[in-house]
């Protein structure tokens, strides 16, 4: 529309001016390449809502299109459940499930109060949290409400069980896409990676790697407008995207460290690991380390006498960090993180192996046992300021005040004794 005519038509009427303005807001809209802030869908209802101690935003969905309005709830805090449930009720919506991203550490999720005051509703956590919950979900997992749903994603990093929910991607569902990624990706941030079920440095190494690389694969690969909607705000956001946080994250725009990738195609693990490890120069002598549980899995930790720690789950992730270097962190988990790996090295005694190939039959193997480790000279390449571990290790937060209480009774999400 010419901007003469909407100059000379601008007081016309009330009518006229409205139809404006309206016009007048879209192509500033189209101009500034701006994201509407919520989905356009006839079925969804959608409401953000907040609860202001710990910041927290717990989010409302509905199919209102479905005649029985079946509703949900993101991370419920206890502190407003009455406020939510009294909502649900005002809007006419039956209200069947409670869900949380994960083992929340500054809040008590409110899907334990819900569910005494709302019975019929379930609870729903990743079984990777450890918790107990009505309902324990895996990746790949669809949570329907009517006919919509949301995917769960596996971002661990935060806590070994945080997942993201996202809108489904079909016809019928919500466009733009909608992640709720609870404490994995913040506004320009990303949940600490310091404290849950961290007992050494490796864990903290662990965890980091798990944050930015399930970001990058989970989330990063979903459309650019997809909106995203986190568990927290400290800074009065309410709404990103993932083009947004792609561009100006500052944790997650950083550089990546390159890796030297051994697949260890003996199911015995250790011994073929050595001679490889002999192969290329370094100590063969592994150290049995410590036993821990990272999500339901075991992980065995070794290290041998470089220094260097492994971290390996055996049928599909493998992590390791050399100390003594100003060392970075290894990547390779699988499932939750395809694809597999960044570049290869060019180190003298690099294995130029492909990316998660198998390098006796060049195939990706994927639940094929491996080992990953990183040459101590590689991991000097960047600065450990500028990279993800070094922004995590310097952000000295203080524990969250309710840590203590509210992850004992958000292990058993939902169930808890309420009556107390
Ligand atoms: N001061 C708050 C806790 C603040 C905090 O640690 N937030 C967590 C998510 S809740 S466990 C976090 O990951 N923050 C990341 C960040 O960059 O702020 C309290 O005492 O409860």
């Amino acid at each position: 529309m010419p901007l003469q005519f909407i100059r000379s038509s601008l007081f016309a009427s009330p009518k006229n001016l409205l139809r404006t303005l309206f016009l007048v807001t879209k192509l500033r809209s189209l101009a500034m390449g701006s994201y509407t802030a919520s989905s356009q869908s006839s079925k969804l209802f959608f409401r953000q809502l907040f609860e202001k101690e710990s910041s927290t935003y717990t989010y409302l969905l509905a199919d209102v299109s479905h005649p029985d309005k079946p509703a949900l709830l993101i991370d419920p805090v206890d502190k407003t459940v009455d406020r939510d449930l009294s909502l649900v009720k005002e809007l006419g919506l039956k209200l069947i499930y409670a869900l949380n991203t994960h083992v929340h550490a500054d809040h008590i999720t409110g899907t334990g109060l819900i569910k005494t005051k709302s019975p019929g509703v379930k609870s729903i956590i990743s079984k990777a949290s450890g918790s107990k919950a009505d309902i324990l979900v895996e990746p790949g997992d669809k949570v329907s409400f009517g006919d919509l749903f949301l995917e769960v994603r596996a971002t661990p990093g935060h806590t070994s069980g945080c997942v993201t929910y996202v809108t489904g991607d079909g016809p019928e569902q919500p466009q733009p896409q909608m992640a709720f990624t609870g404490d994995a990706l913040l506004i320009r941030g990303c949940g600490r990676t310091d404290f849950q079920f961290m007992e050494t440095e490796i864990l903290v190494v662990v965890h980091c790697s798990f944050t930015s690389q399930c970001i990058r694969r989970q989330i990063f690969t979903l459309p650019k407008d997809t909106l995203i909607y986190p568990a927290h705000d400290y800074k009065g956001f309410s709404v990103s995207t993932v083009e947004e946080e792609m561009l100006y994250n500052p944790r997650l725009t950083k550089n990546q460290l390159r890796v030297v990738l051994q697949i260890n195609k003996d199911k015995q693990g250790l011994s073929v690991r050595n001679r490889e490890k002999e192969r290329l120069g370094y100590p063969t002598t592994s150290l049995k380390y410590a036993l821990h549980p990272i999500g339901d899995t075991n992980c065995l930790v070794t290290q041998d006498h470089n220094g260097a720690l492994f971290l390996e789950r055996h049928g599909y992730a493998l992590f390791l960090a050399i100390k003594k270097v100003r060392y970075e962190w290894i990547i390779l988990d699988r499932p939750c993180c395809e694809p597999s790996m960044p570049n290869l090295s060019n180190h003298p005694n690099d294995p130029k192996l492909g990316h998660g190939l198998d390098p006796t039959t060049n195939h990706d193997s994927p639940g094929f046992p491996f080992t990953c480790y990183m040459s101590p000279d590689l991991s000097c390449r960047c600065s450990i300021q500028e990279t993800f571990k070094g922004i995590m290790e310097n952000l000295n937060l203080a524990y969250p005040k309710m840590m203590g209480i509210a992850v004992p009774a958000n292990m058993v999400c939902g169930l808890q004794d309420t009556t107390s």
